[in-house]
């Protein structure tokens, strides 16, 4: 079902220090901030050869990341996102396989301008997963 690995997500407590680390330090080609009002996050892309690390910043007090952060202030990894060819076909047989897909359960539009799923880490070996349609 999942294809390629499409971005790597690390939560972090000031996104302008991570964004100048990657950028600076270790020499990736750093996108500018992208605020995400719908997902409550602003996102910063680094551009690898073979996927993409996506820094996430809360926005707004609603955040879905800031208990995430209270539990982990320095920040860290906190999703990953394979791509799928068919979005709802996934998200059906994940449910039907007795997995949680988050929130309403209806894929919503994600920084890449395509529809986005999220499945409950507890059902993922402690992992976050985020599904996007290729
Ligand atoms: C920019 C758009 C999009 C894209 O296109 O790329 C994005 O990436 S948006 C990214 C942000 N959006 C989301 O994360 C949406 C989905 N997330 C959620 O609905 C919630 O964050 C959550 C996963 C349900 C967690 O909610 P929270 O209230 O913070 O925690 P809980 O108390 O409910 O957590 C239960 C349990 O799970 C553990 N947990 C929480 N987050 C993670 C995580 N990221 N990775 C691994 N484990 C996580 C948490 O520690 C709890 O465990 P216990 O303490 O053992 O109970
Ligand atoms: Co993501």
């Amino acid at each position: 079902m999942i294809g390629r690995l499409n971005h790597v997500a690390i939560a972090v407590p000031d996104l302008d220090a991570a964004a100048a680390q990657y950028r600076d330090t270790l020499g990736a080609e750093v996108g500018p901030p992208q605020p995400e009002p719908d997902h409550g996050v602003t996102v910063v892309f680094i551009t690898l050869p073979n996927t993409k690390i996506e820094l996430l910043h809360p926005l707004g007090a609603d955040s879905p990341i800031n208990g995430f952060l209270e539990k982990n202030p320095s920040g860290g990894i906190h999703h990953i996102c394979y791509e799928v060819d068919d979005i709802l076909a996934a998200r059906d047989a994940l449910k039907a396989s007795g997995a949680r897909v988050l929130g309403s359960g209806e894929p919503k539009i994600g920084a890449h301008g395509k529809p986005v799923l999220f499945l409950h880490p507890k059902d993922f070996t402690g992992t976050l997963v985020e599904l996007e349609q290729a």
